[in-house]
């Protein structure tokens, strides 16, 4: 591959940075692509004291990785402090991760791999999008409703149909069709960034027990299995729903490639219990390539020497091998 991965550093006062160095540092023992950050190089030398080479632009950063932490500079005006996050550093992060999209959109970067934000500090300043990914796919001129938010680790893939919604709001946004568009748009990603032909598919139900046959809720008998049946009937192969406590055991994970879930937590609790050192967040049905840590701005550990850099190691790994498995079909 000869273009670098783009990272946005995140909130300059969370762990962003520290992963994003310590990630730099494993580069060779990780088999890492090159990649360059961008964000303001203070927030890691704040927390670093490794070797940082400012850059102009993505084209020098393939040699300057080898050397240093290759940054292109986007200054914050205010004081830096771990765990102290602020205005001026919202203001920041929302800037590198504009950039980092453009510089991906436009060519200059194989793919782009975003740190962690603080929604609610991006609220105050203005940030209209529920998170990062609905705010990257409007960039890339992809309404959210065709993106999917997919969480993955070593044994477990997740998408949950509803995204950032208050979890009232999450159940009334269940319906037939966002279901079958997530779905479709889970399975072309699945076979395109990840190789597998054709993804099994398994769908949570909403109800303890899948509703028990509706005694117990009837949104599995009224969205949840039409649209399951309109799926198969596509030829996609798509299972459920299933009862929600019993579908991420080790055996029943061995049935299906990706569990699609009805809100939020459904599909984030258990991968973030089974692999939150190493859970990736992937963007499918971009254009582009999109990948990140599965965790937050961690803001009481900034800092601190506490952060583990694995899950944004291996954000970094599974967006280079998504280039490069875009790169070879195309
Ligand atoms: N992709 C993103 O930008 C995401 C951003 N967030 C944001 O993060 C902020 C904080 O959210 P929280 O729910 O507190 O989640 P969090 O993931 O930041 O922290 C939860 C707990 O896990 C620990 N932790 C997180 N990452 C760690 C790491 N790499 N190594 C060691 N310990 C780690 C933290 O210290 C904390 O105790 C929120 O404002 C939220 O919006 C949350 C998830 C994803
Ligand atoms: N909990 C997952 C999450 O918050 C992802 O957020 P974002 O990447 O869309 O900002």
């Amino acid at each position: 591959m000869s273009l670098p991965l783009a990272i946005s550093l995140g909130d300059p006062s969370g762990i962003g940075p520290e992963i994003t160095a310590r990630a730099w540092e494993r580069r060779v023992a990780e088999g890492l692509l090159p990649f360059f950050a961008v964000g303001d190089p203070r927030s890691i030398e704040a927390v670093w004291d490794g070797p940082i080479a400012r850059i102009a632009g993505p084209d020098e950063a393939i040699a300057a990785f080898e050397t240093g932490l290759p940054v292109l500079a986007i200054e914050d005006a205010a004081e830096i402090v771990p765990g102290a996050p602020n205005v001026a550093g919202a203001r920041c992060a929302l800037d590198a991760l504009e950039m980092a999209v453009g510089l991906t959109r436009s060519g200059a970067a194989a793919g782009l791999v975003t740190g962690p934000v603080a929604k609610s500090r991006l609220y105050e300043i203005g940030f209209t999008h529920p998170g990062q990914t609905e705010f990257v796919a409007e960039r890339c001129g992809v309404a959210p409703v065709n993106v999917a938010m997919m969480l993955a680790g070593p044994t477990l893939r997740t998408v949950p149909i509803t995204m950032h919604l208050a979890l009232r709001e999450a159940i009334d946004a269940v319906s037939v069709d966002l279901i079958l568009v997530r779905a479709r748009t889970v399975e072309r990603g699945l076979i395109r960034d990840f190789g597998i032909e054709q993804p099994r598919i398994a769908v949570a139900g909403l109800n303890p027990h899948a509703g028990e046959q509706g005694a117990l809720g009837r949104e599995e008998i009224e969205i949840v299995t039409p649209a399951i049946r309109r799926l198969q009937d596509e030829g996609m192969n798509v299972i459920g729903p299933l009862s929600p406590d019993t579908m991420f055991h080790p055996r029943a994970r061995a049935q299906y490639d990706i569990a699609l879930c009805l809100y939020h937590d459904q599909a984030l609790i258990p991968l973030k219990t089974l692999h939150f050192d190493e859970g990736v967040n992937i963007t499918l049905g971009l254009p582009i390539v999109r990948t990140a840590p599965d965790h937050g701005t961690a803001f009481n550990i900034a800092g601190q020497g506490l952060a583990n850099p694995g899950a944004m190691i291996a954000a970094i790994r599974l967006a280079g091998e998504s280039a490069e498995n875009r790169a070879r079909a195309a």
